[in-house]
């Protein structure tokens, strides 16, 4: 159940029979002349508890702004109520705006961890979520902390088990992820044991790596390492394993990368606030290091990955050219090649998939009928190509375009 069957072409002889059955079960959705049929969007990271900071606070740099803004909004998630009020609102955002899948970090509360999934459940949307383990006091606040790495692991663990108990009552499966926040936030001893949940489970691991010059220097100078070779150590760099932003991994990582088969999470409206340098999108594709997209709320201000697909566009642009007009055009470049919308469109789709490990992203048969129904927004005065159209769909889509959304065939807008 919830996959495409087959695609039928009008030319088929059976295509009428086909068409009247489904009308009869009342199963026939008929797409109006500028509606077309795309499949729904991977968000390869969000922080679900941000969604309140969304588009507010981008005036500081990453250690800043968790310092100033960030923990002290997601401790608020120790009310389960607000944690409640709060992710009914973002999955409805981002189902409306097309968005099918979305790996996310919670906070390090596992009730509030749970509204989250409930939410998925009730409006129809994969998620993957992790409870975000953080338990190193130089670090973290306080008020906002697991209180020992024991504790962080073992409220990890119980964690997976709760969702294994929800996913029973579930049509749309919610997975947990191991989560820790990234290199500083966690204690040796918390690494070691979420990398051995990761093993015993087999589950995804999300984390940040080499995302700010801040958080690249921290590992270097606590570990003498790069933070991607503190995480490989701790067996946190697997298949399954998503690392947001990258924007500082060199050849070194990027090798550690392919051979492991990580994917990178590439937040490009976020990277322009956080990230103290462009992600060279083309290049990791070259070397087949999997890339998806993430809106990265709230470092990302927006939850929209047409958005962010148009982003990762025009970052990808500026890196090719350079942007210091003081410099000969000769040198003023790089020779990362720019992406183009299709390009970003990929990430979206079939990057996000392939990193999740799920038959999704791509409108085959045998593959989830994961499907966005988007309104052209743009007026035609001629006669379009289907790729003209599709790129006006792209750079200009807004949530209002996206008409109807189903996971797994179920309805989820519209
Ligand atoms: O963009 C980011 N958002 C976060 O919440 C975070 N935590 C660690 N590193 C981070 N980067």
């Amino acid at each position: 159940m919830g996959y495409i069957d087959r695609i039928i072409d009008e030319s088929e002889t059976d295509f009428s029979a086909v068409k009247e059955q489904a009308n009869k079960a009342g199963q026939l959705t008929t797409l109006k002349l500028d509606e077309y049929l795309l499949p729904g969007f991977i968000d390869l990271h969000v922080h679900a508890p941000q969604w309140p900071n969304a588009g507010v606070a981008l005036d500081r740099p990453l250690n800043e702004w968790l310092d100033t803004y960030t923990f002290p909004l997601e401790a608020k998630y120790a009310d389960v109520d607000f944690a409640k009020r709060v992710y009914d609102n973002l999955v409805t955002e981002l189902v409306g705006n097309g968005t099918t899948t979305v790996l996310y970090f919670g906070t390090t509360h596992n009730q509030a961890n749970l509204e989250l999934a409930k939410a998925c459940m009730n409006h129809n949307q994969r998620g993957f979520i992790g409870k975000v383990a953080m338990d190193n006091p130089d670090q973290t606040p306080d008020y906002y902390r697991d209180a020992s790495a024991e504790s962080a692991v073992a409220d990890t663990e119980t964690f997976i088990k709760q969702m294994m108990e929800l996913n029973k009552t579930a049509d749309i499966q919610q997975t947990p992820v191991i989560t820790p926040r990234f290199v500083p936030s966690c204690t040796p001893a918390s690494l070691k044991g979420l990398g051995r949940l990761a093993r015993k489970y087999d589950l995804p691991v999300q984390s940040h790596c080499s995302e700010s010059d801040w958080e690249n220097g921290f590992a270097l100078e606590h570990y003498h390492k790069r933070d991607a070779e503190v995480l490989d150590e701790y067996g946190l760099l697997t298949d399954k394993s998503v690392m947001a932003h990258g924007t500082l991994l060199n050849q070194s990582d990027l090798d550690t990368f392919k051979e492991r088969g990580v994917a990178v999470a590439h937040c490009p409206i976020s990277n322009v606030y956080f990230g103290n340098a462009v992600l060279p999108v083309s290049k990791l594709l070259k070397q087949n290091v999997k890339v998806g997209l993430g809106t990265d709320i709230s470092g990302g201000y927006s939850p929209s990955l047409y958005q962010n697909i148009r982003q990762a566009v025009m970052s990808s642009r500026m890196l090719h050219d350079g942007v210091n007009s003081q410099l000969d055009p000769a040198q003023r470049g790089t020779e990362n090649d720019a992406i183009s919308a299709r390009n970003g469109f990929y990430l979206a789709t079939v990057g996000g998939a392939k990193s999740l490990h799920i038959k999704t992203g791509q409108i085959k048969a045998g593959y989830l009928a994961d499907l966005q129904v988007v309104k052209s927004p743009m007026p035609s005065f001629n006669e379009e190509t289907m790729d003209q159209i599709f790129e006006k769909i792209i750079y200009n889509a807004s949530k209002d375009d996206v008409k109807q959304v189903f996971v797994q065939g179920r309805l989820a807008k519209g």
